[in-house]
């Protein structure tokens, strides 16, 4: 009986059986930013521990750090979290990439970036967006404030296996239709809770198709489909990728490429449960309400509670248009904006503002929106200069900002004020996200972004655009 790559990897990193019946696993590869680690690294101090491999753990600072004067965060806290991670990462002699490095960026652009994510490794990040990383073929978890001291104590952690459900999205997409729209759709079906207990395996003609940086924004979102992680497995695209990055060994490479695509999941593997999707079936997507699951197709109506068919979901819909302050039943096309945000773990690599910028070249912003554009790492920052996008963003009339995680979850300057509207190219729509408790966050892909910002109102991009005869 074959095996999937979940299994191979959770078997080959089994280092023992806890009392309590868990598996203690051992942890590959440990990415720490400043939110999650500073209390970790002072139990340890308390303990008096060190960190066990420092090798294995590398630091980046994403969350507090300004998109403007970067260096120089007003707010003494967030001055502080960026003292405490220097810190911490010189005494324990830990990888930092900090501001002056030019490496530094939101962990799940950077871990990838660097070459620091490998197919068949496990990955542990006190981030919940570390599923991420699974876009190569690794098994990454999100974990918690304590889990990150036990990671850092002992490079191991206690878990239960989990449940493997394969996703396959076979056939085209349409033009306009964007990994963002993919793992949207997957949510809106499955439902934000409906991966609890699993790991996803994203398989079939889609995403054999699809760019790495495509895979990524795929699996970053697995989280906000309940899965504990969600991964591709590796193929040559991803050896392409890895190839020659600055943490990948090159010293007998076609070993390490061999090796990295044995982890693939067999042809008989056996799964807890299957999902086909039809890839035609996928529709340019956005968000509605106040979770990831409220999705639906940008040609449809916002859910009416009237037509609900329980008195949950009438109940749910309720709640979500009370604060979205939407109005049921009429179409989502034409909701007014006032922010668009592009940027964040989810789409704020190279491919992202490469795709936006090729539509928004020689259009402007709609008057009273403000837009802005937010590299995911100082690499993306620089690619994108030198392809001269920060100039057409600027033009169309974006902000172009520094490295960060922005507006996405707003622990720095970038908020949302009162009850404004963002468009946004993130992963989550949840009351207060974008910094203001009565702020609202729409979800979309990166053109459809862009969309709405030359708009100022929700928009369908392969209109605004007309995609289907755009050249790639
Ligand atoms: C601050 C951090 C712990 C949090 C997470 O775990 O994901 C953040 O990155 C988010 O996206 O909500
Ligand atoms: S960009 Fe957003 S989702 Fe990603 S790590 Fe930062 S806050 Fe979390």
């Amino acid at each position: 009986m074959g095996k999937s790559l979940y299994q191979k990897v959770w078997e080959s990193h089994s280092v023992g059986t806890l009392a309590d019946g868990r598996t203690q696993l051992f942890i590959g590869t440990h990415l720490i930013h400043e939110v999650t680690s500073p209390q970790a690294f002072g139990m340890l101090r308390d303990l008096g521990l060190s960190v066990k491999y420092p090798k294995r753990t590398f630091a980046t600072i994403d969350h507090i750090v300004p998109t403007v004067n970067q260096d120089a965060p007003a707010d003494p806290l967030a001055a502080d979290m960026m003292s405490a991670l220097r810190q911490n990462a010189d005494e324990f002699g830990i990888t930092y990439f900090d501001l002056a490095s030019g490496k530094q960026g939101i962990v799940h652009v950077v871990g990838p970036e660097q070459g620091i994510t490998q197919p068949g490794t496990t990955i542990a990040c006190g981030d919940s967006h570390t599923a991420t990383h699974g876009a190569f073929g690794a098994i990454a978890f999100g974990i918690g404030t304590t889990q990150v001291r036990d990671v850092l104590a002992t490079q191991t952690m206690a878990m239960e296996p989990l449940k493997v459900r394969r996703i396959e999205v076979n056939g085209t997409l349409r033009p306009g239709v964007y990994a963002k729209d993919v793992t949207l759709h997957i949510i809106r079906l499955l439902g934000a809770k409906g991966g609890i207990g699993y790991a996803y395996e994203y398989a079939g003609e889609v995403f054999d198709n699809m760019t790495m940086e495509e895979r990524m924004t795929v699996c970053n979102m697995a989280i906000e489909g309940g899965a504990r992680c969600g991964y591709v497995n590796p193929d040559q695209k991803t050896v392409d990728y890895l190839k020659g990055r600055p943490y990948v060994d090159m010293d007998d490479f076609e070993a390490t490429a061999s090796r990295w695509l044995s982890f693939a999941s067999d042809a008989d593997a056996v799964y807890d449960d299957i999902v086909k999707i039809d890839a035609a079936d996928i529709e340019p997507t956005v968000t509605w309400g106040i979770s990831p699951d409220h999705g639906i197709a940008v040609s449809e109506s916002i859910p009416d509670p009237a037509t609900a068919e329980t008195p949950e979901q009438k109940a749910t819909i309720e709640e979500a248009l009370a604060y979205m302050k939407l109005p049921a039943g009429t179409p989502i096309k034409g909701v007014k904006i006032d922010v668009a945000f592009l940027g964040s773990c989810t789409n704020g690599r190279l491919s992202d503002f490469r795709e936006a910028a090729r539509f928004l070249k020689g259009r402007k912003v709609a008057e009273g929106v403000k837009a802005i554009a937010v590299p995911g790492s100082q690499i993306v920052a620089h690619q994108c200069q030198q392809e001269g996008l920060d100039k057409i963003f600027e033009e169309a009339g974006f902000e172009w900002r520094g490295a960060g995680c922005s507006m996405c979850l707003a622990m720095n300057p970038d908020k949302l004020v009162g009850d404004q509207i963002c468009a946004s190219s993130s992963n989550r729509n949840f009351k207060g996200r974008q910094g203001s408790p009565t702020g609202r966050t729409i979800l979309m892909s990166p053109v459809m972004v862009a969309a709405a910002a030359v708009e100022g109102a929700v928009a369908d991009a392969r209109e605004v655009f007309d995609i289907a005869h755009a050249a790639a």
